[in-house]
């Protein structure tokens, strides 16, 4: 959590550039999309070929810093590792006075925070099993190429036109990388940021709870557990609880595949 004194220079320092600023010799920034804790997201042109792309610039305060400049650097290099379809293409990487972009694909979907709070788009378990076996399906090329992702949430997995793309590697790591030293008071952040591919299952376990309740009415006050509120079959709920390792957990994404692909034949059958 930011502090007070870090909000404030957050505010004084971190604005974002105006729009027809140039970043490098060629692009062009049009406008922001999106400003998160690291970085400052904006669609822009390349002016060399008129393609229009995204580009991540490192925020300020945190271009002042060791650890802001290492975490750059860390995504650049994942992104580079990182190839196929349902991942964004990295372009370009540039410095510049003292600034730090990521030039990439920009990816024309839409997220599915944006689908569920925005568009009102309901997910059955049928749609949610597919939603979640095509998205274990990109996490097979991230683990196959050694790399965890860790924040596979909503805001980070968009739809195209039916295909599926997942954005946002900063706080991704390979899996020879050291553990970070996560606040023994949080066991949740423990296990999110752990590495090893249970991270990623915990997190598609909650993206898939997500997805479960946009169609869920509430028709008591009180509140009771996602497994009491949520209308899906014991089979899908003992996939979740694996994901969300309430029960012995998954050890690997073949396995999750597996299960939500036999589960889909049943549910479909009924
Ligand atoms: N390649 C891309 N194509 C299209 N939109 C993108 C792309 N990358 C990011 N965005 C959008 O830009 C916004 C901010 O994205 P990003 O995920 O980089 O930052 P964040 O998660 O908000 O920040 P941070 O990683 O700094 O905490 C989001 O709305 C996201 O959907």
């Amino acid at each position: 959590m930011a502090t007070i004194k870090e909000k404030l220079l957050r505010f004084l320092y971190d604005r974002p550039l105006k729009s027809g600023s140039r970043v490098g010799a060629n692009y062009e920034i049009w406008h922001v999309l999106g400003m998160g804790s690291y970085g400052i997201t904006y669609t822009a042109e390349d002016k060399m070929t008129g393609k229009l792309c995204a580009i991540k610039q490192l925020r300020p305060t945190k271009a002042k810093t060791v650890s802001g400049i290492r975490s750059f650097q860390r995504e650049a290099e994942l992104m580079r590792a990182v190839s196929g379809s349902g991942f964004p293409e990295l372009y370009d990487v540039i410095e510049q006075d003292g600034s730090y972009f990521l030039v990439m694909e920009y990816v024309d979907g839409r997220t599915f925070e944006d689908l569920i709070f925005e568009d009102g788009r309901i997910f059955s378990e049928v749609d949610t099993m597919d939603v979640l076996d095509e998205l274990c399906t990109l996490v097979s090329v991230l683990h196959t190429q050694g790399i965890y992702h860790r924040d596979l949430r909503i805001p980070n997995i968009l739809d195209v036109g039916g295909r599926l793309k997942i954005i946002d590697f900063g706080l991704a790591c390979y899996q020879d990388d050291d553990p970070e030293d996560e606040d023994p008071r949080y066991p949740e952040k423990q296990v999110m940021r752990a590495v090893s591919p249970s991270s990623d299952f915990y997190h598609m376990g909650h993206f898939a709870l997500f997805l479960l309740y946009s169609g869920f009415e509430p028709s008591q006050k009180k509140e009771r557990t996602w497994e009491e509120e949520l209308s899906v079959s014991q089979e899908f709920k003992k996939v979740l609880r694996k994901m969300l390792q309430i029960d012995s957990p998954y050890t690997e994404v073949h396995q999750v595949i597996n299960d939500l692909r036999e589960l889909k034949i049943m549910v479909k059958k009924r």
